[in-house]
């Protein structure tokens, strides 16, 4: 059986200790098509900086040349992708990836119609509170070779699943472990022994908890959705983020998930790096997210309309309006329990209307910019080599082929 990957490992462990250690380039040859994800913004086709037939030279732990390959100068040893396509590595921007338990009968009676409101995040944080550190660990290192195996370099992490103030404090300190993309999630939803007293939750989210998470958090983020009696409402939400942002952290927001609500507001207000979900929009906040554009990403999470059975957002709406727009996985065991930045890009396509250029676009260099990061999402002459490979010979096939393996994240 052909194992193309298998193959390329082999080859690159075959010339990645020489060429760590004496400082020799590496030529990565016979790339049918090199997606920078760098080029010129005018439009989503000329943005992917599409170069076909190239070649890419790596050294000393950055890209030092790609181009077409017929131009590439010589380099001391050679990797081939024989036909296979690269693109930048997926920038998994909002996921839950630590926690425990298990929620598949509450995904099969959502598909018989009951809908989602939040209140199952409590059978996942008592699961998660009940963990020791060996099995969370064990679990979150499962899920990060899932998504690596499916082209997927960096991830954002939240905390969210703990609600006091050691499971949140040990949430975050397991996330930094293995990401800098660590968010402190106290604010997801109020927990059962806080529900007859919001106030004091809040209270304790925006001192003692935030003082124990936010010296291994980058962000802080808040579920505020009113429509939903467990997550928190806007002056809420408000206080959540203003006392993170006093603590030295950067906001974004779950906003505008379950139905119109003030979280697309509050993120542009706090110039917020990312409001996510955005699926029930009103005209003003298209417009307020239109005007924000260089600072607020909208980060679309097609896996939960699909996994919920609910309305997707209105992507080309927004993109045509000229909103940044991220898409993301959301991979939590609520609403979308799948880590495949390939399959939200197919959904994107097939079921948001956006083109597999825009798509890929969103995956990438877009979810990089809702993370405040220059240097990912895109391939470019002094950044790392942080790629994935296609076993196509297109970058179309990501969204032509859903549900088959044919993406590994690529680095070296
Ligand atoms: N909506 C809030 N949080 C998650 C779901 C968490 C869960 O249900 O466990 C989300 O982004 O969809
Ligand atoms: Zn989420």
């Amino acid at each position: 059986m052909r194992d193309f990957f298998g193959a390329l490992r082999a080859d690159i462990a075959a010339t990645k200790g020489d060429a760590y250690s004496d400082g020799s380039s590496v030529l990565i040859a016979d790339i049918a098509e090199l997606v920078t994800c760098d080029g010129p913004g005018e439009t989503a086709e000329s943005a992917l900086g599409i170069i076909g037939d190239a070649a890419l030279i790596h050294q000393h732990g950055e890209v030092v040349w790609l181009g077409p390959a017929t131009e590439a100068p010589a380099a001391d040893r050679a990797v081939s992708l024989r036909g296979r396509t690269m693109v930048p590595g997926f920038v998994d921007s909002h996921t839950h990836l630590i926690f425990a338990g298990d929620r598949s009968a509450e995904f099969a009676a959502r598909m018989t119609g009951v809908p989602y409101d939040g209140g199952g995040i409590a059978t996942t944080v008592a699961a998660t509170r009940a963990a020791t550190d060996e099995q969370l660990r064990d679990l979150l290192h499962a899920r990060l070779a899932e998504l690596r195996r499916q082209g997927t370099t960096t991830v954002e992490v939240k905390s969210g699943y703990g609600l006091d103030v050691a499971a949140e404090s040990r949430l975050v300190g397991l996330a930094r472990e293995v990401t800098d993309e660590v968010t402190y999630l106290g604010g997801h939803v109020v927990p059962a022994e806080y529900r007859s007293d919001r106030a004091a939750y809040v209270d304790l989210v925006t001192t003692e908890m935030l003082r124990a998470c936010a010296p291994h958090a980058r962000w802080v983020d808040v579920f505020c959705e009113p429509a939903s009696a467990h997550a928190f409402d806007g002056d809420e939400a408000r206080a959540i983020l203003t006392a993170g942002m006093a603590a030295g952290l950067l906001p974004r927001v779950h906003g505008n998930q379950l139905a119109p609500g003030p979280g697309v507001q509050l993120a542009v207000e706090l110039r917020a790096a990312s409001v996510d979900h955005c699926t029930y929009l009103t005209d003003a906040d298209v417009d307020a997210l239109v005007g924000a554009a260089d600072t607020t990403v909208a980060t679309l999470l097609p896996g939960v309309e699909f996994s919920t059975r609910s309305p997707y957002p209105d992507a080309r709406r927004l993109i045509d309006a000229g909103v940044s727009v991220a898409i993301a996985s959301d991979c939590n065991p609520g609403t979308c329990y799948s880590n495949a930045m390939p399959f939200m890009i197919a959904l994107a396509v097939r079921e948001m209307r956006m083109t597999p250029a825009e798509a890929l676009l969103a995956a990438t260099r877009g979810a990089a910019k809702s993370l405040r990061r220059t240097t990912i999402g895109r391939l470019a002459v002094g950044g790392p080599l942080d790629a994935a490979v296609v076993d196509a010979p297109s970058y179309l096939h990501l969204a032509y082929r859903p549900g088959v393996p044919i993406v590994r994240a690529f680095g070296v």
